[in-house]
């Protein structure tokens, strides 16, 4: 049943997870996904890495490039501060109205601002569109050939600061090559990676975090 993945996922949520519990509905994907059928949410392993990040950055204004069926996204969202936002980006307008919904289902929609479209039309006219200068934290889970174009534009858009986190997933697997090259070889960029699996598989992969440096 549900003609998509993104539908049959959000089924699952619907049935299977509390509304209004981020948790459940972040729990109900992972169980879907490890038993049912694959999906390229981050999982729960490379969850637990993002976690992290944003608890220690304590964001007020965070970007997500590549929303999918909002996974990552409510793993963020029910981390941040009171007042937080986070701005999330998809192209595909089917699973972004699956996100929306998987989003309202664990209540989690007040702190997120979805937006459909490309990364690199929508960029542009974030600081405009949000009233803001720079964001705290990025997470980049997108086209990986978008990684390197998109971290350059964010550079010439001034929408980073000294100490903004770029939290990077899929740099082994699928791989983003030249975005780890241009982190790890930067003057602009300190950089680290986390192993870590391909979600629920056995397959390496991991994540790349770096902090602008200006
Ligand atoms: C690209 C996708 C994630 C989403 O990104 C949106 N998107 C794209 N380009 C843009 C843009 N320029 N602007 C806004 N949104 C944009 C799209 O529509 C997808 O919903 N992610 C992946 O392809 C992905 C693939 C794998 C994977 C790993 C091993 C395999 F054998 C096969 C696949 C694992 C992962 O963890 C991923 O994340
Ligand atoms: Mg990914």
């Amino acid at each position: 049943s549900g003609q998509s993945r993104p539908m049959r996922i959000l089924q699952f949520v619907q049935s299977a997870a509390a509304p209004g519990d981020a948790n459940s509905a972040i729990c109900a994907v992972d169980s879907y996904c490890a038993n049912v059928e694959w999906a390229m949410n981050v999982g729960d392993k490379k969850g637990q890495i993002l976690d992290a990040v944003v608890l220690a950055v304590r964001p007020r204004w965070v970007l997500e490039l590549g929303t999918y069926c909002g996974y990552s996204t409510m793993r963020i969202a029910r981390l941040l501060p009171p007042g937080a936002r986070l701005v999330t980006l998809e192209m595909n307008q089917h699973y972004a109205q699956v996100a929306k919904q998987i989003l309202g289902h664990a209540g989690l929609d007040t702190q997120v601002d979805l937006l459909v479209g490309a990364s690199s039309a929508l960029i542009p006219q974030l600081k405009k569109k949000f009233e803001m200068e720079t964001f705290d934290l990025i997470f980049i889970d997108h086209w990986k050939a978008s990684y390197l174009p998109d971290a350059r534009l964010l550079e010439e858009c001034g929408l980073l600061a000294p100490g903004t986190v770029l939290l990077a997933d899929n740099v082994t697997c699928p791989g983003a090559p030249d975005y780890l090259q241009y982190v790890r070889n930067s003057p602009r960029y300190r950089s680290e990676y986390f192993p870590c699996q391909l979600e629920y598989l056995q397959v390496e992969d991991g994540m790349e975090k770096s902090v602008f440096l200006g």
